[in-house]
């Protein structure tokens, strides 16, 4: 695996509040990463600190293997961390023009780019006229111009229509599928849970999880059971090592899982200890469940 950037104990603190603390992890080629948690959780303030916008108390980062220094391995970034903001007079292609000469980039990329992010239709057009998606769109085929090893983008959907949130998402794996890496960093956990593969949650700058989006807890379910004894329901599920928390409420019994167990095997369980069941469902708490959870206990 070829590592992008490493980050150790990172700490950032804007005078009596500490924004990021101790922040760790690593980002490897080719996977789409989330940094998920609530407003003020410190994510722009990681981006802005591998970015080199932001200046941080303690720890450290290193790009590339830490073979080249920040400002060389930047050039190899593609970043959107603000509004974007172009010429309003201008067109989308002047304004890419523009942006290639300062950035000192081929103006190769220019309908190659503009293609990807569906605007090359548009491209006469200003960008006074353009949608808040449109523009946003614009910003991304202008990080694209310089071909970047990884994009980051912050809250890239945040403020759109769903028409505009679906382009965006369907935008952002197409250039994953191309084999950019992707650093994004989001409030919704329903974005990162459809557009990333990976994902550090972060409340209260605090890490709270890294690793794969369908990792981020190792919940083993639980059953909603129904029957006529539900009090000798309670009580053999009480004694039985493989079930945690046990909630009665409207006449459904829901216990959960400490380990793995399928449907068959407590029904055959409770059916040789006397009990008939007249309902059983097994269920995994939805991602935003756990991720509810995991902001909660935490
Ligand atoms: N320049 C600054 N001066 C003082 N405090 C700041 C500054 N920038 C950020 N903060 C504070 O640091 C904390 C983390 O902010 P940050 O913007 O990184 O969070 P975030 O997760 O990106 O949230 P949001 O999505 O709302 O921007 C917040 O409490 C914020 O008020």
């Amino acid at each position: 695996m070829e590592t992008i950037l490493t980050v150790q104990n990172l700490t950032k603190k804007f005078g009596f509040l500490t924004a990021v603390k101790d922040l760790s992890f690593t980002i490897e080629k080719g996977n789409v990463y989330g940094i998920l948690g609530p407003n003020g959780s410190g994510k722009s303030t990681t981006l802005g600190i591998i970015l080199n916008v932001v200046n941080r108390t303690a720890g450290d980062f290193s790009w590339f293997n830490g073979n080249t220094s920040t400002h060389e391995a930047l050039k190899k970034v593609g970043a959107i961390i603000e509004r974007p903001n172009f010429y309003p007079y201008m067109s989308a292609i002047q304004n890419l023009k523009l942006v290639c000469k300062i950035k000192e980039v081929s103006e190769t990329k220019i309908q190659e780019k503009l293609e990807l992010v569906g605007l090359w239709e548009r491209k006469d057009s200003k960008f006074k006229t353009y949608s808040l998606g449109m523009k946003q769109r614009l910003a991304i085929a202008s990080a694209l111009l310089n071909d970047p090893e990884i994009l980051i983008l912050d809250e890239p959907t945040n403020g759109l229509d769903p028409q505009g949130i679906h382009q965006i998402r369907q935008i952002i794996k197409k250039i994953a599928g191309q084999g950019t890496t992707i650093l994004l960093a989001s409030h919704l956990l329903d974005e990162v849970e459809k557009v990333c593969s990976h994902v550090v949650i972060l409340r209260k700058g605090e890490k709270l999880y890294s690793g794969p989006v369908d990792g981020m807890l190792a919940s083993h379910g639980f059953f909603e059971l129904r029957t006529t004894d539900m009090d000798k329901l309670e009580q053999l599920l009480d004694k039985n090592a493989s079930f945690g928390k046990i909630t009665r409420e409207n006449g459904t019994l829901t216990a959960f899982l400490k380990e793995e167990m399928q449907a068959e095997e407590l029904n055959k369980i409770l059916y040789e200890k006397g009990l008939v069941l007249s309902h059983l469902v097994k269920r995994k708490e939805s991602l935003e469940e756990q991720f509810l959870t995991l902001t909660k206990n935490n």
